[in-house]
């Protein structure tokens, strides 16, 4: 298990995380969420032992994670990171960046275990090319491979998939979050993307304010969004009369005492996305169709 406990860390004199306490088991997938600089970078830093904690502790079952202070080599051989630079070497293949720290005692079962990567992040046809010559996404997918080539008893990710295209992303995420699962690797994820989490996080850690502002299963917070942060990275919504309430969670009606007027309607692929006042606050909702400026709507709330 995974147990931080109470950690507090800042690069200046400003606090960039503060009394940060949480859990994970073995072979769970924890996300960690948050806006831009809240410091999810920074905690995955801290996890792997690239700084030193200014206050608390950081163990992975009966090992206490320690920083440069205490450690002449960064890391531990039980824990990957995959950070936002990825340290490839890129004169040599991708199958050789993947088997450069597996033993050459069991050619056979490094060459099946290489195989076995590629085909996990989706880049099987790369093996003999350069990682130089390759693109951000396919060299993000080498970083990934790599660190699980030696199986490590926990991963940490920073923002796995953010390099790799659309059309690439859903069958990866499905084929990296399975293997982990299927080989109980604890993953500890910090993302934007919620696809990343949705179907695939045990937990999630919303970090804000420095702090820890939530700690659940996706589909609790997704469910019972207690802040506009946490429902807006779920989807779009609104707050009305004090309540949270997505934008699919209202819907036209003949008669109510929601009056609105429309805004403007936004193609969105199988809905459009409608904007309207409501009482000079703004309202998105999802209807099946355009809706005509100006006109006059009312709405009903189906949560
Ligand atoms: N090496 C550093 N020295 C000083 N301050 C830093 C350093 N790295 C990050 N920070 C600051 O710490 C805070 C947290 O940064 P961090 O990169 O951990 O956030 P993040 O949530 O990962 O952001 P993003 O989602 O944009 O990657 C920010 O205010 C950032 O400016």
């Amino acid at each position: 298990m995974l147990k931080v406990e109470n950690i507090s860390f800042s690069y200046t004199k400003t606090p960039v995380l503060k009394a940060i306490s949480f859990e994970a088991k073995e072979g769970e997938n924890l996300a960690i969420i948050g806006e831009s600089g809240s410091g999810k970078s920074t905690l995955l830093n801290l996890l792997y032992g690239e700084f030193d904690v200014n206050e608390g502790s950081i163990f992975w079952k009966d090992t206490e994670i320690l920083g440069p202070k205490y450690n002449l080599v960064v890391g531990y051989e039980f824990m990957k990171y995959v950070s936002q630079e990825f340290n490839l070497m890129p004169f040599i293949t991708v199958a050789e960046n993947i088997g450069k720290h597996l033993s050459n005692f069991f050619p056979e079962e490094k060459k099946a275990r290489t195989a076995e990567l590629l085909e996990v992040v989706e880049l099987t046809e790369f093996a003999n090319v350069k990682v130089k010559t390759l693109s951000g996404g396919q060299k993000q997918r080498v970083a990934l491979a790599r660190a699980l080539a030696k199986e490590p008893e926990i991963i940490l990710l920073d923002e796995p998939f953010s390099h790799i295209d659309n059309f690439q992303k859903q069958s990866l995420r499905r084929s990296v979050f399975k293997y982990l699962k299927n080989k109980n690797i604890t993953c500890i994820v910090a993302t934007h993307d919620r696809e990343d989490v949705l179907g695939f996080a045990d937990c999630m850690i919303v970090l804000n304010n420095n702090s820890i502002a939530v700690n659940d299963h996706p589909e609790v917070l997704y469910q019972n969004p207690k802040t506009p942060l946490i429902a807006s990275f779920f989807g779009e919504f609104n707050v009305i009369k004090n309540k949270i309430i997505y934008a699919h969670q209202v819907k036209l009606t003949e008669k109510s005492n929601l009056k609105a007027t429309v805004i403007q309607s936004y193609f969105k692929g199988h809905y459009f996305l409608i904007e309207a006042n409501l009482e000079a606050e703004k309202v998105f909702f999802q209807h099946h169709s355009i809706l005509e400026k100006n006109q006059t709507i009312y709405l009903k709330i189906t949560a």
